[in-house]
């Protein structure tokens, strides 16, 4: 099959609206390349990508780029893509250059095109993220190695809120723990959680492109024996009871299920929650401590923000 690559030269602040007309439009992933990557100061060394290519990348704003099958219908696909990208404008977001190319593309460089743009990342003290293809060297013995596969489900392993639950279960995980990891997305934390000495891990998601890929990859980083992954909606109908639950997602999603996190969670049992905007993190707060939880620690990277909570009331006895 041939492909068509559409590339649009426009603004970091359009990069989101313009990835999503992407996706409607039928392209089943879009490659960002933004100068800034190259060039980011980052508040400790971790989050750091290896040996990515000045080459690869524009001087100035930002380059975002899609693969679309070539069909009779993509004349028209790129019309209407060309069209919803103007539309942004009413909207005053700022398109910068807004130039849009097509190029043709054959099925093996489209195949291998967008993974120079993924690197192996450290991102804690203990835990490396590398892609699959690379073929990483550890560089010490104790160094825990997350092999993924981002072309399925929630991304790199290398989002803020994800590194933050990542760092947290480093930090708080102990050997022997039962841990539930609620909404699991490629499974990336139940694999650091595994690897980390959790005794047996339950993976949940709604989406079950989710649970066949957090499958995926938990068999790719052997750690099939520990970890259960099974769709579900949060905790409904969980039992537990576990030492550690972390949940990376959205604050109002997160609010949705803090009482039933205290109902499975032992005396003393630690709630990992991120995908927290800044604006939302007195709400989430409160709702923790309203549900007897206290506050051990807040993480915060970019805007976002990961809550550490201890869960006092021991809800089996009430
Ligand atoms: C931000 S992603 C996090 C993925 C992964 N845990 C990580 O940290 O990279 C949130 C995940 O939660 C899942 N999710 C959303 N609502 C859910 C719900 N009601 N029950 C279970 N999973 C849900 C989504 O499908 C998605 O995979």
């Amino acid at each position: 099959m041939k492909w068509s690559e559409i590339s649009i030269h426009t603004t970091q602040e359009a990069v989101e609206p313009i990835s999503n007309i992407l996706h409607e439009a039928g392209a089943s992933g879009v490659v960002i390349e933004d100068p800034e990557d190259l060039i980011k100061e980052r508040t400790s060394v971790f989050g750091e990508i290896y040996q990515l290519d000045p080459n690869d990348y524009p001087e100035e704003g930002v380059l975002i780029k899609a693969y679309l099958p070539v069909t009779s219908f993509l004349g028209e696909t790129v019309d209407e893509v060309k069209e919803a990208i103007n539309n942004l404008m009413t909207y005053d977001i700022d398109l910068g250059h807004n130039h849009v190319t097509i190029s043709e593309v054959n099925e093996e460089e489209w195949a291998t095109a967008w993974k120079k743009y993924y690197k192996p990342v450290k991102i804690s003290e203990k835990i490396t993220i590398t892609p699959t293809w690379e073929d990483y060297q550890p560089v010490s013995s104790d160094e825990v190695i997350i092999e993924l596969d981002p072309g399925m489900a929630f991304g790199t392993g290398t989002h803020p809120t994800t590194v933050m639950c990542l760092q947290a279960i480093e930090k708080y995980l102990n050997p022997g723990d039962e841990v539930i990891d609620v909404g699991t997305g490629s499974g990336v934390l139940s694999i650091a959680a595994a690897h980390l000495g959790a005794k047996h891990v339950q993976a949940f998601d709604l989406d079950e492109v989710a649970v066949s890929s957090a499958n995926i990859n938990v068999k790719l980083n052997k750690a099939a024996e520990k970890i259960t992954v099974k769709q579900n909606n949060l905790l409904n109908g969980i039992e537990g009871p576990a030492d550690l639950i972390v949940g990376n997602l959205l604050a109002d999603i997160i609010l949705r299920f803090v009482p039933d996190a205290a109902r499975v969670l032992k005396q003393d049992g630690l709630f990992i929650t991120s995908g927290i905007i800044q604006g939302k993190k007195n709400e989430v707060k409160e709702e923790l401590k309203q549900n007897g939880f206290t506050i051990v620690e807040v993480l915060e990277m970019e805007d976002w923000v990961a809550i550490i909570a201890r869960n006092l009331s021991d809800s089996k006895e009430v």
